[in-house]
């Protein structure tokens, strides 16, 4: 025999007992209700998620992250994840002595620390995502950039004052083959890609994640691109003030990209590639918020920066919105 808690006790007894057990729960049922649109807008879509090395610094969120890509999984949107881990390269270079600097938010890449990169990405950061997603089931296939020819990159400059500067062995993806990936996804696993790539002259080349991500949700033709990390999003004057862009649109972001630094180029420029090849919308949220996919993809919090393409100017088309900026706390600036 089943025995239901009577959570409201007295409540209970003085009101009918129906009526105050179903009080209890129907904070919930607004949250699964809330959820409704979203689950009919994103059902049978694809969706990459770009999962920022500085994202996974606590075993908690880690969890979190897992528990939301299952979700998504789970509520029939096909899931893509595409994982960075820079923080742990470095980690793993300073306990081999191995000096290592960034210009333009890429790692200056040596055939030395290049070995050190792969060895992280495929060997350690992608089986630790794959064994995090597979505690709740079957779903995640581990993957890299290498596998099947899936990105094959060309050597890249970074640009310092507007001129190119040599970083040594980093690629920009030039080709995706996602065939792999989405056979993957047809057959309902979740593949986890590592953004180590095969160079179009046969050698192996470093690529920055958020710019992996973004080649790879334009050749899925994805919904979305979610890209974590550990700011709130793109702040309007950083580092001189917390307030962050809550939406803007490609030629608003392409007249930013001079003044941004440090990490958020390759992201912006990430984020900029995605829209501009026809993905909808690429979100820049803060991966230090458990659920910040789930709160993004299933609820109607405004959280992050959305980054949208250019708004046709036709008739039936809304004109380009102005960058919104909204303060720390959310509410519009
Ligand atoms: N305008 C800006 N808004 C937010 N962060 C910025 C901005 N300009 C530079 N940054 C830096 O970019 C970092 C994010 O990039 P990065 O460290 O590469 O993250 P990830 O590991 O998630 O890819 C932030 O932590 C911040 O230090
Ligand atoms: C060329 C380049 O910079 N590659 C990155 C690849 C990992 C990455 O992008 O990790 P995050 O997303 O955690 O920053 C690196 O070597 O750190």
């Amino acid at each position: 025999m089943t025995v239901v808690n009577d959570v409201d006790g007295a409540a209970g007894r003085t009101g009918g007992p129906s009526g105050a057990r179903g009080h209890a729960a129907l904070p919930k049922t607004r949250v699964l209700v809330e959820a409704l649109p979203w689950l009919a807008r994103f059902h049978g879509a694809t969706v990459v998620i770009k999962y920022g090395g500085n994202a996974m610094t606590t075993p908690a969120l880690r969890e979190a992250f897992a528990e939301d890509v299952v979700f998504l999984r789970l509520a029939g949107i096909r899931v893509a994840v595409v994982h960075g881990g820079g923080p742990q390269i470095t980690a793993h270079l300073n306990r081999l002595g191995v000096e290592s600097t960034f210009t333009g938010g890429l790692r200056v890449t040596t055939p030395e620390t290049m070995e050190i990169v792969r060895m992280v990405l495929v060997g350690q950061v992608n089986r630790d995502v794959v064994g995090l997603v597979n505690n709740h089931g079957p779903f995640a296939v581990g993957l890299s950039g290498e596998d099947a020819n899936m990105f094959t990159a060309r050597r890249r400059g970074a640009i310092v004052d507007g001129e190119e500067v040599d970083i040594g062995l980093v690629g920009d993806v030039v080709e995706v083959a996602p065939e792999t990936v989405n056979a993957l996804l047809d057959s309902g696993k979740v593949p986890v890609v590592a953004t180590v790539a095969r160079g179009e002259d046969g050698g192996v080349y470093n690529v920055n994640a958020d710019t992996a991500a973004a080649s790879l949700a334009v050749a899925l033709g994805a919904a979305k691109l979610v890209v974590l990390t550990d700011v709130e999003g793109l702040y309007a004057d950083w580092p001189n003030s917390d307030e962050v862009i809550s939406e803007l649109a490609a030629t608003e972001l392409e007249a930013m990209m001079p003044s941004l630094t440090a990490g958020m180029i390759p992201k912006m420029e990430a984020c900029l590639r995605a829209v501009q090849g026809g993905v909808p919308q690429a979100h820049v949220l803060d991966g230090r918020v458990p659920h910040a996919v789930l709160l993004e993809i299933f609820t109607d919090e405004g959280v992050g920066t959305l980054i949208t393409p250019d708004a046709k100017h036709s008739d039936d088309a809304p004109a380009a919105p102005a960058a919104t900026v909204t303060s720390p706390i959310g509410g519009l600036a």
